[in-house]
């Protein structure tokens, strides 16, 4: 007997489209399945003022294939040179849904990020006043704090002290990978929300290391322990609401991932649905996947859930690529080690 399963169709509350060539080829991945997608900023050089985010928004809808609907929600690049009222007429006239925060150094192009909170702080202000959302990559950067333990000395040393310095101020921890992130969350009201990936579902640290270094399994922040992908399944499984599907589908082209120092990212975007569908199967959750990848990211944006569905219906093992060409060369797809027995239809 097949089982089908109808959910409204998904969004992306995290996601990288990157550019030109790599923009062409993976964004039909996601406009197949999602509705809309919260866009990253991090281009090089980065979407900092409303004007280059209009201008990127026109270049991701130029992209889009003839027949496919998508929104793309986009995001303003935190700098210390950012200005306040930039940020609040881009917000004013529907162009932007959030700003983002990188430390800086922290990830793939966040050289331009922050690091001097001070300098920061008028926008922040701004932000709280006019109730946009300030999504953060939540990691330190200093060279002696171990990588792994940079998403929870980031919650004690600087997320947590902004917050406090910024009551009103709304915040999403990007793809939290600790139990730490977790409990920050839970621990707080629903002014805090949390996106979580698909891959950190999935993955551990062994898979990335174990057996031969797995450059495509590599992406910021790192993939942690086992007990902590199992808080992060329960978290996603749960049905609480400040947690919502946010990919960070990350492309990079294969010889910058296969290299002497290979750039941080996972490409899911073609089969993050699936591999949902089935994480939440096995957690015995199906009946919370709506709420993780549909109704709790819009709710904690002020937006409406979409009101076209998907259906996932199971069978045989689906296949899909290993890789999605571009013309700067290939991006090899996230491999969840197994079988997808969920299509979307
Ligand atoms: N997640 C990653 O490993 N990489 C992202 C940046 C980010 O989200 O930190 C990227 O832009 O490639
Ligand atoms: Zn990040
Ligand atoms: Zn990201």
């Amino acid at each position: 007997m097949s089982q089908s399963l109808t959910i409204p169709r998904p969004d992306d509350w995290h996601l990288h489209l990157r550019d030109g060539a790599v923009l062409r080829a993976v964004l039909p991945e996601t406009a197949r399945h999602f509705g809309r997608a919260i866009i990253m900023p991090n281009l090089v050089p980065p979407v900092v003022t409303g004007k280059d985010a209009a201008a990127y928004r026109d270049r991701i809808l130029s992209a889009l294939p003839e027949g496919m609907v998508f929104e793309p929600l986009m995001t303003l690049y935190l700098t210390e040179d950012t200005d306040a009222e930039d940020v609040a007429a881009a917000h004013k006239n529907g162009l932007i849904k959030a700003v983002k925060l990188y430390p800086a150094g922290a990830t793939t192009n966040s050289a331009s990020g922050v690091r001097d909170f001070d300098k920061v702080r008028g926008v922040l202000e701004k932000m709280a006043e006019i109730d946009l959302p300030l999504c953060v990559h939540g990691e330190v950067t200093d060279s002696e704090i171990d990588i792994f333990d940079r998403e929870a000395v980031f919650i004690d040393r600087v997320l947590d002290p902004l917050r406090r310095a910024m009551p009103g101020l709304r915040v999403v921890m990007e793809h939290i990978t600790t139990q730490d992130g977790v409990d920050y969350v839970k621990a707080n009201k629903a002014d805090l929300g949390a996106t979580i990936t698909t891959h950190h579902l999935v993955i551990n640290r062994n898979h990335l290391l174990v057996g031969g270094i797995r450059p495509h399994y590599y992406c910021l922040p790192v993939a942690k322990r086992e007990e902590h992908r199992l808080a992060l399944r329960a978290a996603a499984t749960s049905g609480d609401a400040r947690f919502f599907l946010g990919t960070d589908s990350a492309p990079h082209t294969d010889p910058n991932k296969e290299s002497a120092c290979g750039c941080a990212g996972c490409f899911t975007a073609t089969n993050t649905l699936s591999i949902l569908t089935e994480v939440f199967e096995q957690e015995n959750a199906l009946d919370n996947l709506a709420g993780f990848a549909s109704e709790n990211g819009p709710a904690f944006y002020g937006l409406p859930v979409n009101t076209e569905t998907v259906t996932l219906t199971k069978g045989e093992p689906i296949s899909y690529p290993q890789k999605i060409d571009t013309e700067d060369g290939p991006v090899t797809l996230f491999d969840p080690q197994m079988p997808l027995h969920w299509r979307v239809t």
